[in-house]
């Protein structure tokens, strides 16, 4: 298989199982952390790599390394391997994700940014979503009428953090959050509960469904339950890991163990929340999300801008979220007619949020 995004939180954990499961690595996609790249490469023997730029060629040590989206694209075109591991983070995964379908190749699919911003372009037919809620409901999804499904959130780095502080939080403590070891950007949209905005988007584009919601479950245990119309419900319990929604992304079949199972008992107890909007601002727009799924797209090109900008310390915690709602503000009319659309629009909404 194909790794793209092999150096970050779900690139290792994907380079786990395949150590486990004995899997061949054809091609490894990394950015700029060449040297735990060059570790994989010694590793897992892969015939190309391709690195986010040209002037860290010389640091790899590889004879077929390329450089920047157009060699990854032509990697994915030019390969012979079945699947590919999109674990590449924000809007860059989306072209990758649409070469993989024209290439007819099995797609694991972390990159969730692909499915917020183009769910409508995204063919399914060969997609398998690495998320642990989406694993879960996968998981769970049994042949009875179904009423609602339910992912949950852990309420991120500041759940509990006194709310009159959060004005002036430092990235330090943003990227401190409570349950996962993560890559730094989808833990910030943990924190202001984008990523769970996001996550519903995904829910929809994957189980075609807006009866889909979210609570916070502040262990990070049960990732999913499945409301059915008998009034039963269902929950998917896990150890918070990312291998076992790897595991089953990419293999045929999953009969070993991949985690140690919950001990209920040393848990002892679980606690549920629920999302407000007087912490979580971008939470006062979930149902118009849900009921226009058009709006992932400026959802996300102005989060990314927003996030960056916040990484870099040119803005405080709480302006994320001003941020991304004045865009969806401004831009909830436009709706992407095709692929191109995408884009454009996407260009257009960083060009507001960067001005
Ligand atoms: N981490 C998790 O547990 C989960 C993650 N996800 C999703 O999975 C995706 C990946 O997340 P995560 O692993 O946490 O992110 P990380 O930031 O840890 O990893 C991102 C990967 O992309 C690579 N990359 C970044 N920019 C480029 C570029 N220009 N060219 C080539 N490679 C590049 C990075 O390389 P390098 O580090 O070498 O610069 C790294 O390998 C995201 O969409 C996230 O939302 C979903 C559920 C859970
Ligand atoms: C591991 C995973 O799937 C992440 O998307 C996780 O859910 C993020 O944590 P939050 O629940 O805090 O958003
Ligand atoms: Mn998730």
């Amino acid at each position: 298989m194909i790794v793209l995004g092999s150096t970050g939180s779900i690139g290792v954990n994907t380079l786990n199982i395949a150590r486990k499961f004995n899997l061949n690595i054809e091609a490894l996609v990394a950015g700029t952390n060449i040297e735990l790249l060059n570790k994989q490469i010694k590793e897992f023997n892969p015939k190309k790599v391709v690195i986010a730029n040209q002037k860290d060629i010389s640091r790899v040590n590889h004879s077929n390394v390329g450089f920047g989206e157009k060699d990854i694209l032509e990697l994915i075109e030019n390969s012979e391997s079945k699947t590919v591991v999109n674990a590449l983070v924000g809007f860059l995964g989306l072209r990758p994700t649409l070469k993989a379908i024209e290439c007819k190749k099995k797609i694991a699919l972390a990159n969730k940014e692909s499915l917020v911003v183009a769910g409508k372009f995204i063919d399914q037919s060969r997609l398998s979503p690495i998320d642990s809620e989406h694993f879960g409901l996968w998981y769970l999804l049994q042949n009875k009428k179904i009423s609602s499904m339910t992912i949950t959130a852990s309420g991120g780095s500041f759940r509990d953090y006194p709310l009159e502080k959060l004005s002036c939080v430092s990235v330090k403590e943003a990227l401190n959050h409570p349950n996962w070891s993560m890559g730094n950007k989808i833990t910030i949209d943990s924190a202001t509960m984008t990523n769970k905005m996001f996550e519903l988007i995904e829910a929809a584009w994957l189980f075609n469904t807006r009866k889909v919601d979210a609570i916070i479950e502040t262990k990070s245990l049960i990732h999913a339950f499945v409301n059915f119309e008998d009034g039963s419900t269902t929950a998917h319990i896990a150890n918070a890991s990312m291998q076992l929604p790897i595991a089953y992304a990419i293999l045929e079949k999953c009969n070993e163990q991949i985690l140690k199972p919950v001990n209920l008992l040393e848990v002892g107890n679980l606690e549920f929340k629920e999302i407000e909007t007087n912490r979580y601002p971008i939470w006062e727009i979930k149902d118009e999300v849900l009921n226009n799924l058009d709006l992932g797209l400026i959802l996300n090109a102005a989060n990314e801008v927003a996030v960056s900008k916040f990484l870099k310390g040119q803005i405080g915690f709480l302006d994320i979220s001003k941020i991304t709602l004045k865009a969806l503000n401004k831009f909830n009319a436009l709706k992407a007619n095709s692929i191109e659309e995408i884009f454009e629009i996407d260009k257009e909404v960083r060009n507001y949020c960067d001005s």
